[in-house]
């Protein structure tokens, strides 16, 4: 199929590397300050565009890909208070979105396992609940998108839990309902995940640890393989199915 590339940077160029292993052809890149290059017939011609850039940026670049009737998959973090507007847009005018705040296979399958342990823990009141999430260090979003993912879904199973916070040491939070979250950023680690259960007897740790952005780039292009065609707004569990 013909891919668009929409950002150039560490995950482009890993999806670049995949999806040309994967015999798909990359028709267009546009990298910052190309923006010109949404109106031409190599971009308008791509099956799919994979978004990967920065917060700021992401909304106009999906719009601009909306209206060259392109489909768009994306992994952008650190906008997703705007969602709601984007899902309404794509939907109304018949647009195709497909996003993901993480594409790794593992981190899908640590969310149902994060899922499942919430469940069980929600009636262990002894037990307070937090995260750990440790990025590279050119990272510019904290917490990462994964670490929201994972609280959000700790957060619709813990009864005592009702919001999340970034603990960045002076964080209080007298009443204890707010999951906190810690965000570490060193060297170039490509991504840590930890939940943690703590009560005055022990600790239980779940972690996932990627070992690069492989994993994250096969997602994206399996997730474009999976959306040409299909309309509306779309993500991991229509292409996986309930884990
Ligand atoms: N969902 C997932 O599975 C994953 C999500 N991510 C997320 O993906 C995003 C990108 O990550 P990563 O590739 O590591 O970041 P990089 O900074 O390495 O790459 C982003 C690229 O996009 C470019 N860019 C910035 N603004 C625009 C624009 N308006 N139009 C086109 N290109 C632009 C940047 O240019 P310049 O450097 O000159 O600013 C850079 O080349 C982040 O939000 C990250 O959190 C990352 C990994 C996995
Ligand atoms: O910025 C990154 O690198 C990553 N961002 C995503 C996130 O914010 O969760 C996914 C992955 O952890 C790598």
């Amino acid at each position: 199929m013909k891919i668009a590339l929409i950002g150039y940077g560490k995950m482009g160029r890993e999806i670049e590397k995949i999806a040309l292993q994967r015999g798909h052809e990359i028709v267009c890149t546009i990298d910052i300050n190309e923006e010109d290059k949404f109106q031409t017939d190599s971009f308008r011609s791509a099956d799919v565009a994979i978004e990967f850039t920065s917060p700021k940026s992401a909304l106009s670049n999906y719009r601009n890909a909306f209206a060259a009737d392109v489909p768009v998959v994306s992994g952008t973090t650190g906008w997703l208070e705007h969602l709601d507007e984007i899902i309404k847009e794509c939907e109304v005018n018949g647009k195709t979105f497909f996003y993901a705040s993480n594409f790794s296979l593992g981190v899908n399958l640590f969310f149902a396992l994060n899922n499942y342990l919430a469940k069980l823990m929600n009636r262990f009141t002894d037990y307070d609940v937090s995260m750990e999430e440790t990025h590279h260090i050119h990272k510019l979003d904290a917490p990462s998108g994964t670490a929201i993912t994972l609280a959000e879904d700790i957060i619709s199973n813990i009864d005592r839990k009702s919001g999340w916070i970034l603990d960045d040491n002076n964080t209080t939070d007298s009443t204890g309902h707010d999951l906190k979250i810690k965000s570490f950023r060193e060297g170039e680690v490509p991504g840590i995940h930890t939940v943690i259960y703590e009560s005055e007897a022990d600790i239980i740790k779940i972690t996932h640890d990627a070992k690069s952005r492989k994993g994250f780039a096969l997602g994206a292009v399996l997730a474009a393989e999976f959306t040409k065609g299909k309309k509306g707004f779309l993500g991991m569990k229509d292409m996986l199915g309930n884990l």
